[in-house]
């Protein structure tokens, strides 16, 4: 029979998921990933949403330690230094990062594990997790992704032009990834979303 190790290091390994199972959710900002997983997790609250660590400042509604764990630049540093990220980026001028103690036992403990992440972060877990599966969401055009998030009305116009040039260099890289899916009518992403992780 096949030993199975539990998941340790991702930053010297590669690794198969020996009892849940990894999911890396990526695409643009604004195409509407959270909202996916804010449903998502209603309907089944048996997944793992990883809360990620940041240091962009607080949204107005947003908690710290549900939405994000909010850090300064020089504690984020201080935290890579010590290794305690899965994978970590920089996106739009603020760092973002997975936690890496928390996923890995919630993954060893048999949970599906869910990952929100920007480009970057979804290829660095792909290379330490070729298992995980990685799923790629895009905006049915660009012009609908700029108006989800101008419509969002969370971020300064410096912060929504640098997110649409990242956007493009984004979109270019769906098919690195699994699965594809256009999150044009909502539900109709949801479920093809729902069958990718449920079958
Ligand atoms: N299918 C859809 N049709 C129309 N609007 C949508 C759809 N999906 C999401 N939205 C809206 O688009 C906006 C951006 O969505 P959301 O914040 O979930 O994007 P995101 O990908 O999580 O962004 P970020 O990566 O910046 O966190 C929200 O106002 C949301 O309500
Ligand atoms: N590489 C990582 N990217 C992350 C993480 N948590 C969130 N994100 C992504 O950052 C952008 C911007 O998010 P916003 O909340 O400021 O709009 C978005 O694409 C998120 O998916 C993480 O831990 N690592």
């Amino acid at each position: 029979m096949m030993q199975v190790l539990p998941i340790q290091s991702a930053a010297t390994t590669k690794e198969c998921l020996p009892h849940g199972r990894l999911i890396v959710l990526t695409g643009p900002s604004g195409v509407g990933k959270g909202t996916l997983m804010r449903v998502l997790l209603q309907r089944h609250p048996e997944l793992y949403y990883s809360v990620s660590m940041t240091t962009r400042s607080p949204r107005s509604g947003e908690i710290n330690g549900k939405n994000y764990y909010f850090v300064s630049r020089s504690k984020f540093e201080q935290l890579v230094a010590q290794g305690e990220f899965l994978e970590w980026a920089e996106f739009a001028g603020n760092y973002y990062g997975t936690p890496r103690e928390v996923v890995l036992n919630q993954v060893n403990s048999g949970k599906l594990v869910v990952l929100e992440i920007e480009l970057e972060g979804a290829r660095q877990i792909r290379a330490s997790f070729p298992s995980a599966h990685s799923i790629f969401i895009l905006p049915p055009s660009f012009e609908e992704l700029e108006k989800r998030i101008r419509g969002r009305a969370q971020d300064s116009e410096e912060a929504i032009a640098r997110r649409l040039r990242r956007a493009q260099e984004e979109i270019q890289a769906a098919d690195e990834f699994d699965v594809q899916i256009v999150n044009d009518d909502f539900e109709t992403a949801l479920n093809a979303l729902e069958a990718e992780l449920f079958g």
